[in-house]
């Protein structure tokens, strides 16, 4: 039997739509053996069959290795809810991917993994930072491998996440960015998206803030948040330097250098907005993990 541990991740990190992600301490677990019939535990009904995202991209890592398909028994715990932003979806992928090959012996390493995960998720911003651990900016030249740049993130950094109780389905979430931009547009991203790696590499949270100032997606995604307004109000007012939509959202993400400023801040989040979920997560280092039971 075999157990794989994979983080969530904040996708974007505002500025970086489709590029930037962050492994964080918030924790997915799958547990996989051999079986006579696939037998799924642990998630809602409606996943538990063929269909499901695991399960698929379990199925995927075998064809794409030339190895037919078998049945397993899954067991899922998981911290990390479901259409939050919080890259639920990712977690499954990555996991599939890396049973398929400890069930089979097929060594694969972070590149490959990150190169299947990717073809099934379809954007590297999430995959790539749930494998590598940290923050990690990722792309794919013409006909090549997606390419990682991965970026340490300062363990001073606390990332207040606040879980509303309604989800963002990602699919639709994209529906409402722009597909084209202007020029200026463009130029206004590129030199803050270096400005967002940086500040989180040395804990200038002065210089993440006035990075996270995206015009590409967090504009037209607000709408699909009713409480992005006051809880980005609280959190600016609690202390947070800046605060940016994790993913597709519903989830907020609000950094500080200040744990005592994180907590307090955490207490004043769960008065104003009780029907909300909140963790004061760091960013994860190791990424997706194998062991064998
Ligand atoms: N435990 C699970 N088992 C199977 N599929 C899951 C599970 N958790 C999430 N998913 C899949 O991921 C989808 C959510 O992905 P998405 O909308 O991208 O949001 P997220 O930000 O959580 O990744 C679900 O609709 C489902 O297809
Ligand atoms: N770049 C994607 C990231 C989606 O992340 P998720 O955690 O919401 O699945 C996007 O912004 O659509």
């Amino acid at each position: 039997m075999i157990k794989i541990t994979v983080p969530a991740t904040s996708a974007n990190l505002g500025i970086g739509y489709d590029t930037l992600g962050m492994a964080v301490s918030l924790y997915s677990h799958f547990t996989f053996d051999r079986a006579d019939s696939l037998q799924i535990t642990g998630c809602p009904e409606e996943f538990q069959n063929e269909n499901n995202l695991v399960y698929v991209s379990f199925v995927d890592a075998l064809r794409e290795w030339g190895v037919d398909p078998f049945p397993v028994k899954l067991h899922i715990e998981t911290e990390v809810p479901v259409a939050r932003g919080l890259g639920s979806s990712s977690t499954c992928v990555v996991a599939g991917i890396m049973a398929a090959a400890a069930l089979t012996g097929h060594t694969v390493d972070r590149a490959e993994l990150v190169r299947i995960a990717t073809a099934v998720e379809g954007h590297p911003d999430n995959v790539a930072p749930a494998i590598l651990g940290g923050a990690v900016c990722s792309f794919t030249p013409e006909g090549d491998l997606p390419r990682c740049l991965r970026y340490e993130v300062s363990d001073r950094l606390r990332f207040i996440t606040i879980i509303p109780p309604y989800e963002v389905h990602t699919s639709e979430a994209r529906k409402v960015v722009p597909q084209e931009v202007p020029l200026s547009t463009a130029v206004w991203q590129m030199g803050r998206i270096a400005g967002m790696t940086r500040g989180l590499e040395t804990g200038d949270l002065d210089l993440v803030a006035a990075a996270n100032d995206d015009r590409l997606q967090e504009p037209y995604r607000r709408a699909l948040i009713p409480d992005y307004e006051d809880i980005r109000r609280v959190c600016l007012e609690g202390g947070a330097k800046t605060m940016w939509i994790s993913g597709s959202g519903s989830t907020l993400m609000a950094a500080t250098d200040d744990t005592i400023v994180a907590k307090f801040l955490q207490v004043r989040l769960r008065e104003n907005f009780p029907a909300c979920e909140t963790h004061i997560l760091t960013c994860d280092t190791e990424g997706a993990q194998i062991e064998y039971l």
